[in-house]
């Protein structure tokens, strides 16, 4: 049986990270992957997503200069181009992913991974079936995540679709059903609502991003009725049922709905179904998520990242959560992971990012809080995009900033300094000793670091 100093099941951003940083400290590693290389971030998730919302950005710019009256016209998508161009794009980043492995020295095998025991997995070679047992000194799981549904409303893939389905569509449906107004459903929603498509949001919870402060909710919900869709909040979805190529939509209440498609968007499970997990002893909680003590250790010498801990579902988490264990293999760290805040962006004309606690979070911890904000409304940048909605909110105790939401155009751009701001604990002193360019949306984030505190 061929051995490894470290195994890696799973080539998303938390595999792949893994594989690069042990490649180039020069462990003998292989990479398993079952499917395309770059897993759901590079695939389905992060980087289509964007792409997407990037080519029909100038629609929205449009529109916002209409309501200003000082421009008008329209802009046409060539869906399928687009399509192609995301086929191009991320065929390419696969190729660069490989190509790095390669230098690295990494071994790339292609096949579906399952434990045989505490020191060994078995691979599954798609092509032919053959099965290869292989040992490992260290092994990583880093199997991700896929969609989630409950019964009732399971996708048909035609019909009724998942994230991924909906990024394949050629052409814009007339009516979309979102169930689930979480990053996703907020993101897709907005791409194909520019595309002339007629959107209806369903959301469980009392409000929209309901994960978010309530205020940054309430200006998101106030900009996608302007754009006209229809949103219901504390209502959950009970079936959806696919008849006569319509959606039909039924909620808790008994109420129904018809659309061309439905989007089913309501979270995602982890993928350890057929991992045999059992086989070297590796717990699991809730839908399957791989528990993992201080150190990302699921077992003696097997860690668990990325999304399938069930920690954080970002790609920048997983990745991070990559580095430490990889410097806990070599010895370079014995302290427990401990990353601080985790910045999170939901992006479109409308975005939404946090980092650090909401006021409610630190309340809850029994923690003294004070707020200070600064609207958008009186930002030049935000003026000149014709963009005027949002805010950036700062929430602080015992003089110190610990979080900071914002909402508005393109305020996903202020998060790393955000991120910064919050990891250092800045003072008000300290943000009075940064001089910050002049127009910029940033010059927000340091009013607000300044306004009075209440
Ligand atoms: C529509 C959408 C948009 C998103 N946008 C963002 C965003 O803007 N920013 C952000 O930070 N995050 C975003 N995310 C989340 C992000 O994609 C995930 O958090 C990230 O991909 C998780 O990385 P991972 O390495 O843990 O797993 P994954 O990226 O899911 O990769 C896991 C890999 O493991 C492989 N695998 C699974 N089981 C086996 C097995 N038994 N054997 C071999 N291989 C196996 C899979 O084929 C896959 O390639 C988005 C997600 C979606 C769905
Ligand atoms: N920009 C980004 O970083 C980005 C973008 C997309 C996805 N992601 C990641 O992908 C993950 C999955 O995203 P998601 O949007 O599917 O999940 P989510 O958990 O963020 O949102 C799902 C929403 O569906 C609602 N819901 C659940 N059941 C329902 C029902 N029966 N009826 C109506 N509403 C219901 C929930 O209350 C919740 O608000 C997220 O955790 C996120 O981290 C990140």
């Amino acid at each position: 049986m061929q051995t490894y100093d470290l195994i890696i099941i799973g080539s998303g951003p938390g595999g792949y990270a893994a594989a690069l940083a042990a490649g180039k400290a020069g462990l003998v590693t292989a990479l398993v992957e079952s499917g395309p290389l770059g897993g759901t971030c590079l695939n389905w998730g992060c980087i289509p997503t964007k792409l997407f919302l990037g080519a029909t950005e100038p629609i929205a710019g449009i529109r916002a200069q209409e309501r200003l009256r000082l421009a008008s016209g329209s802009m046409t998508v060539d869906l399928p181009a687009l399509q192609r161009r995301k086929d191009t794009m991320v065929g390419a980043s696969r190729k660069a992913i490989e190509q790095s492995l390669t230098r690295v020295n990494v071994e790339l095998i292609r096949g579906r991974a399952r434990l045989a025991s505490p020191t060994s997995i078995i691979v599954n070679n798609a092509d032919n079936g053959e099965e290869t047992e292989l040992g490992f000194a260290k092994l990583i799981i880093a199997t991700g995540s896929s969609p989630s549904f409950f019964p009732g409303m399971e996708p048909d893939h035609q019909t009724i679709l998942d994230s991924t389905d909906l990024l394949d569509l050629a052409e814009a449906p007339e009516s979309l059903a979102i169930i689930g107004a979480g990053a996703i459903g907020l993101e897709m929603g907005q791409f194909w609502e520019r595309l002339g498509t007629k959107i209806t949001l369903i959301e469980g919870m009392d409000r929209v991003a309901p994960t978010e402060d309530p205020e940054i909710s309430k200006v998101i919900t106030t900009a996608l009725k302007r754009a006209k869709w229809k949103i219901s909040t504390g209502k959950k979805v009970a079936s959806i049922q696919a008849e006569n190529n319509k959606a039909v939509v039924t909620l808790e209440d008994g109420t129904t709905f018809e659309a061309d498609k439905a989007l089913v968007a309501v979270g995602r499970k982890p993928n350890t179904e057929g991992l045999n997990l059992e086989a070297a002893a590796i717990a699991t909680q809730g839908r399957g998520w791989i528990t993992t003590d201080d150190c990302l250790l699921a077992g003696e010498n097997i860690y668990a990242i990325g999304d399938v801990n069930g920690r954080t579902l970002l790609a920048h988490a997983a990745s991070d959560q990559a580095e430490y264990v990889i410097r806990h293999i070599l010895e370079q760290t014995s302290d427990p992971y401990g990353p601080g805040p985790i910045p999170g962006c939901i992006y479109g004309s409308m975005e939404a990012i946090r980092t650090g606690f909401t006021a409610e979070e630190l309340t809850t911890q029994g923690k003294t809080v004070t707020i200070s904000r600064a609207m958008l409304s009186a930002n030049p940048i935000s003026q000149s995009h014709g963009a005027p909605a949002g805010l950036v909110k700062v929430v602080w105790s015992q003089g110190k900033v610990m979080g900071i939401s914002a909402v508005g155009h393109g305020v996903s751009h202020l998060i790393t300094l955000c991120e910064v701001v919050v990891k250092e604990g800045w003072t008000r002193e300290k943000a009075e000793n940064i001089v910050f360019a002049h127009p910029t949306l940033d010059e927000a984030l340091k009013e607000a670091l300044l306004a009075q505190q209440a």
